[in-house]
């Protein structure tokens, strides 16, 4: 069985607080887009993980679609599986990829095995693996609150968009991110500002991130500078970066606009 762990952007990211458990309270709009890896699980004699595509750093035997696979096994009697994982989702780029595989593990094991579990059981099993993984188990544009990883309805649309993100083959640790952040509750609540159209975004839908890795990486900032003067009608950072996207009002030509070793992902947005 296949399927396509999708990436996310983040509309608007605000970390409110610091909580007694060393992670961070945060404020943000998680938004899915067409960027997919390739995710295949078939029945097999023992418990294997493979990837090919872009490499991933780290032991295999702790890669995320197994630590998924593990969550449930320890409630069900899963047989073995071989789970095959072509990665094309740049890697430490903002975009959520290793939580979206790990969230898609979950999904094709509850419909191959027919565990029955609903979405809300689905988001359990998935949120102690990582603070974004529970928001690609249901994987419609959602607010989002706490870690991460508590979830609401939110009316906010930017279907038909063009949109290029670009992975400037920086990479960004998560953890290290947020120990730059001085947190803070926004003056303007997030969801007002997403309520307004995206051509008024430009001034007002903020990612706390910004700042502290733009100074570190100031190749981020021109970027972000490059789809303003393209055209876009909103550019920022994705999450913890490095990834740098910009919504546009029709399709334009990425080609040569960026350096060949940048990775690119352009389309229309569908949700
Ligand atoms: C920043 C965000 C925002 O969308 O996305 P990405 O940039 O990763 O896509 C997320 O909060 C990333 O969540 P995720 O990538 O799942 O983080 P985890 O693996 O759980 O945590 C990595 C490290 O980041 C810090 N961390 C993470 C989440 C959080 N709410 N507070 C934290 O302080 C902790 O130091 C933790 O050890
Ligand atoms: N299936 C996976 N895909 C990507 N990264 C994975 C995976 N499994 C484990 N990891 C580890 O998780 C880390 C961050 O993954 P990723 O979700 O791409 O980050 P981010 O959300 O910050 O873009 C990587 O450094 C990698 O070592």
């Amino acid at each position: 069985m296949l399927s396509f762990p999708n990436a996310k952007i983040n509309l608007g990211l605000h970390i409110t607080e610091k909580r007694p458990d060393g992670y961070h309270n945060l404020e943000s709009c998680f938004y899915s887009v067409g960027w997919t890896d390739v995710l295949e699980i078939i029945e097999s004699d023992k418990l294997t993980f493979t990837s090919s595509g872009i490499s991933i750093p780290g032991n295999p035997d702790s890669n995320l679609c197994l630590k998924a696979y593990n969550a449930l096994k320890k409630d069900f009697d899963l047989p073995s599986v071989h789970i095959h994982l072509h990665k094309v989702i740049p890697i430490g780029a903002g975009l959520g990829g290793g939580s979206a595989d790990a969230a898609f593990t979950i999904k094709l094991l509850n419909e191959k095995f027919n565990l029955k579990l609903s979405p809300s059981q689905m988001e359990d099993y998935i949120r102690p693996i990582g603070s974004d993984c529970a928001f690609f188990i249901q994987n419609y544009p959602r607010y989002c609150y706490n870690k991460g990883d508590q979830f609401e309805d939110i009316s906010v649309s930017i279907k038909g968009y063009y949109i290029i993100l670009v992975y400037p083959a920086i990479h960004v640790s998560t953890g290290e991110a947020y120990a730059g952040i001085k947190p803070q509750k926004p003056v303007i609540p997030l969801k007002e500002v997403l309520e307004q159209p995206v051509s008024s975004w430009k001034d007002t839908l903020v990612n706390d991130f910004e700042d502290g890795v733009f100074a570190r990486y100031p190749v981020l900032a021109t970027l972000k500078q490059t789809l303003y003067d393209k055209g876009a009608l909103y550019a920022t950072m994705s999450g913890s970066g490095s990834t740098v996207f910009g919504i546009f009002e029709k399709e334009i030509s990425v080609e040569e606009i960026f350096p060949s070793e940048y990775l690119v992902w352009s389309g229309f947005l569908q949700q």
